[in-house]
């Protein structure tokens, strides 16, 4: 079951990364992922066993970004992006419970979405600083377009805010990821409960 709220860790934040998935924890946060670029596996590995430790028991999902081995090592959720490998290699590699989520910036890429796909992070949906490689926004029309095309649930990503969430919520995505509406609010327990319950309003 894919959840609503995704937070995406930064270690360029002001706060360390595993306070910032404490806090999103506390906020009800259905899911967080490690993402970092620079350090090492075993860097990663050691993060997502403290929070799969602390963490998962209540139920919060913890994901690893491009890290195929740390989450097999780990038992961690994975995501890959479309330059990260081959989908289908990396679920024969993760736990057979772990999720996979793929990232998908065309309706194109949707017809290549193969089995063994959790869900997709659909994006950017607006400009975003975070990621400078990041493509073109797609607006929610374009996740629309997206939502409708794919075969598993769309996580939307990219400039997001709780602002965003009934647009996102009209245009079908399942839920909404962020990076720096929580890790660099001043408070991200409070941002991430403001994007549970903004997602909730119908
Ligand atoms: C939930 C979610 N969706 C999309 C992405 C982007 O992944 P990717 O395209 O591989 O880019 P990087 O994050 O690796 O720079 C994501 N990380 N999470
Ligand atoms: C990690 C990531 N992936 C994206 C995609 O479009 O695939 S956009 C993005 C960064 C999202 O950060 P923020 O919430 O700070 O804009
Ligand atoms: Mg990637």
């Amino acid at each position: 079951m894919i959840g609503a709220v995704y937070v995406v860790t930064d270690p360029g934040a002001p706060i360390p990364v595993l306070d910032q998935a404490r806090a999103a924890a506390r906020g009800g946060a259905w899911a967080v992922q490690l993402r970092d670029k620079t350090a090492s596996d075993a860097e990663i590995a050691r993060l997502a066993e403290t929070l799969l430790a602390e963490l998962a028991p209540g139920g919060l999902r913890v994901f690893v970004n491009d890290r195929v081995e740390v989450a097999r090592a780990t038992g961690a959720d994975l995501h890959l992006g479309q330059g990260d490998g081959d989908p289908r290699a990396a679920r024969e590699r993760i736990a057979p419970g772990a999720l996979l989520g793929l990232s998908v910036e065309t309706v194109a890429q949707c017809a290549a979405i193969p089995e063994g796909v959790s869900y997709i992070g659909a994006g950017p949906v607006r400009a975003t600083a975070t990621k400078p490689d990041a493509a073109a926004p797609i607006g929610t029309d374009g996740l629309a377009r997206i939502v409708a095309a794919a075969p598993v649930p769309a996580i939307a990503i990219g400039g997001l805010t709780a602002g965003d969430a009934p647009a996102l919520r009209r245009a079908g995505a399942a839920g909404m990821a962020v990076v720096s509406a929580v890790t660099r609010a001043p408070d991200p327990e409070a941002a991430t409960r403001a994007l549970v319950t903004a997602w909730r309003q119908r």
